[in-house]
């Protein structure tokens, strides 16, 4: 079954006065799935959702819903709703009256009303719910209820901008899964905001990553982890270790001095990449058996594995985790499989890279060719 495009942004621009907010951005929601955008603080998610949902036009671009461009589309007329972080209930109302509001806005009648209600509340298992005042609810309660008030209206898109970062940890796992039920169970397009990489792994059919104003990587959970397309994904999505270096050849890559099998190929001889090694890719190992030698600099629980802080000799720091706890100050064997290196492209202007290679050659000291590969750009400064 192929899916329905049903939301649109074809290049949208958005700035308040001189700040641009949101750059040219290019993105296609279909229908019947869960979307998460994510990004640290002031990326532009909640713009994105507010420009969805009508409560600001772009000022470049197009957004396009069910083929029709709507940048000019009064909230009121799009089927839209948004979930808050701080549930925006109506305090003077009850449950039954909160969640009734919207179809008795659109003048449903009351026996089909009753009939939603009765519905939405089960579907965020609040049946029986119907006479509570909202101050004698939880927070996850509220937050509930505020989801049954939007899924209320039929709404062809649901936005939620950070629904549940006001709850506690085991209380937004349980909300996360009820969520991802609802989503599927009603079929309906969720665009859901978080800057929680682990709830967005978590929930998602497919992440936005943001930074910026820009949309820095799309693409499954499982994409975002295993193939960060740049640095900033790499190191905002799980814990990862990131160092320069240089593609040798097919298959073979230099970091930290040294060259090492890898399963990439297809770059150009010396190109400039990143190479991204995850903590639960490495091992501890005998000296003599590891691929790097390092020291021992930190370790702290984590309940199912160790953390560690391990330190090679020139000085960079390698975060580890292990099942068996290590010895500080040990001398032990970092260990790695060369599926585990994952490189990333670093965008080198030609300029850059002629310069460097001019540099190898100039430099009359390295007799051997992996010497120039020691060379690795400034630009890798990234602390
Ligand atoms: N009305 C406004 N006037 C000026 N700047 C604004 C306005 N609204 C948002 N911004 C700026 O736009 C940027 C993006 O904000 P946005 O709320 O979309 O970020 P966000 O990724 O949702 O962050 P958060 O998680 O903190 O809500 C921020 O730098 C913010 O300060």
């Amino acid at each position: 079954m192929t899916a329905e495009k049903i939301l649109e942004f074809k290049q949208v621009a958005l700035a308040f006065g001189e700040t641009e907010v949101l750059k040219n951005i290019d993105l296609t929601l279909d229908s019947g799935q869960f979307y998460t955008l994510l990004g640290p603080s002031g990326s532009g998610k909640s713009t994105i959702l507010k420009l969805i949902s009508g409560q600001l036009q772009p000022s470049g671009g197009e957004v396009v819903f069910d083929g029709k461009v709507i940048n000019d589309q009064p909230a009121e007329k799009r089927r839209v709703n948004t979930v808050f972080q701080n549930y925006s209930l109506f305090p003077n109302m009850n449950v039954y009256d909160n969640v009734a509001f919207g179809p008795r806005l659109k003048k449903m009648s009351e026996t089909v009303i009753e009939e939603k209600v009765k519905e939405m509340l089960s579907l965020v298992k609040l049946s029986g719910y119907e006479n509570r005042e909202i101050n004698e609810l939880s927070g996850g309660q509220q937050q509930r209820v505020a989801i049954a008030r939007a899924l209320a209206n039929d709404p062809e898109l649901l936005l939620l901008d950070e629904p549940l970062s006001a709850l506690d940890y085991k209380l937004r796992k349980v909300l996360q899964t009820e969520l991802r039920t609802i989503q599927r169970r009603l079929g309906i397009t969720f665009v859901f905001v978080t800057h929680d990489q682990e709830e967005a792994l978590a929930m998602s059919d497919w992440i936005f990553v943001m930074n910026d104003g820009v949309i820095q990587q799309q693409g499954t959970p499982e994409d975002i982890y295993d193939e960060p397309v740049n640095h900033f994904v790499a190191d905002f999505i799980g814990e990862s270790n990131i160092v320069p270096g240089i593609m040798k050849d097919d298959y073979l890559v230099h970091f930290v001095g040294k060259d090492f099998e890898s399963v990439d190929a297809g770059m150009r001889p010396n190109e400039a990449v990143e190479v991204v090694l995850r903590p639960e890719d490495l091992d501890l190992t005998t000296p003599e058996e590891g691929k790097l030698s390092v020291t021992i600099k930190n370790q702290s629980f984590r309940g199912d594995y160790y953390e560690i802080m391990a330190q090679d000799d020139d000085l960079n720091l390698w975060q580890v985790q292990v099942t068996n706890p290590a010895e500080i100050g040990a001398r032990v064997g970092l260990t790695f499989d060369p599926e585990d290196i994952h490189i990333m492209r670093y965008n080198e202007s030609e300029e850059d890279f002629d310069a460097r290679l001019e540099a190898y050659e100039d430099d009359e000291t390295p007799t051997d060719p992996s010497d120039s590969a020691d060379k690795v750009p400034e630009v890798f400064d990234h602390e």
